[in-house]
């Protein structure tokens, strides 16, 4: 085991995906399931120090789940060792300062044992508490109308949309920016149907997805001239995370995936994980402004294989050979 670790070591050094000594602070973890999970996990292998922002109606479940041994399994490193978090924030990503939070959302009785949850609250007293982020990951989205089309969506709940999955990663570059040394590194995960229709996705969130494309754009730019930092975007294919599930159809898209994706395999988090890694280390410093598709390859296809359309015996050609 020492050996392996120590080769493994050896190779990640080499390829200058060394993160030791380096601060990652990842934005939408509440399980042992989603995205930001796996990037933290494959940031820990490499060594970052990983720091956690958790929304915080589901904080304490969250940290009582790993404080109970809950995610010890998926917690487990190459090298025998468990992954550690330095320190979980509770956080909202829709409200930038105290003055933003609704009084009904300071009663509510998810939120009332909380304070500083803010965005510029959590990046303050993230300053406070490590002195500077190297890596900021977002991964997180919500829509409270998700399972309506577009068509049905009402404005409040298009724009709660924009705010919670898109504007949230201008603010938190915005807010931990400042203390991000040049060099640093910011990523977020967005989804195709920013691009393409993607029926079910609903509630605004393909606007979202898409502003939060653009946005990469626009923030490479600024962020790269203003402090030095790279920006970058992972679109990432259908996972059954627990945001996903809330959604309703995640398991029909992921056997589409399945079906249709030039690589026809299960796409598993760890893939992402270790792409979001390799975006945010020194490996990747000549890129900044990309989305990525991480995602089998399913981007890449213009028809879907498995359609009834496409086979030799459609309806069609067989009235047609009639
Ligand atoms: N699962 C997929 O199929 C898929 C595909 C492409 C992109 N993505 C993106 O990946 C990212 C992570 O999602 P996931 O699917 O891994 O699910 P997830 O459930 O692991 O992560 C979403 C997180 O967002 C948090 N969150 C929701 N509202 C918040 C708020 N206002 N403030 C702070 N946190 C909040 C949730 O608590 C949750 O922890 C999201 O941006 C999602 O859109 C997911």
């Amino acid at each position: 085991m020492i050996l392996f670790s120590f080769f493994k070591n050896e190779v990640l050094t080499m390829l200058g995906m060394d993160l030791k000594g380096k601060k990652a602070f990842v934005a939408g973890i509440g399980d042992d399931q989603g995205y930001g999970w796996a990037i933290a996990k494959a940031l820990a292998e490499a060594g970052a120090e990983i720091i956690v922002g958790t929304w915080a109606p589901i904080y304490k479940i969250f940290t009582t789940s790993w404080e109970t041994g809950k995610f010890d399994e998926s917690r487990q490193l190459s090298d025998g060792s468990l992954m550690t978090i330095a320190k979980v924030y509770p956080m909202d990503a829709s409200f930038d300062t105290p003055d933003d939070v609704p009084e009904e959302i300071r009663e509510n009785k998810r939120y009332k044992a909380y304070s500083g949850y803010t965005l510029s609250e959590v990046a303050a007293a993230v300053e406070k508490d490590f002195g500077q982020i190297d890596i900021l990951v977002h991964s997180l989205a919500n829509a409270p109308e998700v399972k309506k089309p577009l068509l049905e969506t009402s404005r409040a709940g298009y724009l709660a949309a924009m705010s919670s999955s898109a504007y949230s990663f201008v603010s938190l570059v915005k807010f931990f920016g400042p203390f991000m040394p040049p060099g640093s590194s910011a990523l977020n995960l967005t989804y195709l149907a920013s691009e393409r229709a993607v029926p079910g996705y609903g509630g605004g969130m393909s606007s979202a997805k898409a502003a939060l494309e653009s946005d990469t754009r626009t923030l490479a730019w600024e962020v790269g001239r203003k402090w030095g930092i790279r920006i970058n975007a992972i679109s990432a294919g259908a996972l059954g995370s627990r945001a996903a599930r809330a959604i309703g159809f995640i398991g029909k898209m992921i056997e589409y995936a399945h079906q249709n994706a030039p690589l026809s395999k299960e796409l598993k988090a760890e893939e992402v994980g270790k792409t979001g890694c390799f975006l945010l280390s020194p490996l990747a410093s000549a890129i900044t402004g990309v989305t990525l598709y991480v995602d089998n390859g399913l981007h890449a296809m213009g028809v879907a294989v498995d359609s009834p359309s496409l086979k030799e015996d459609s309806k069609e050609e067989a009235l047609q050979n009639a």
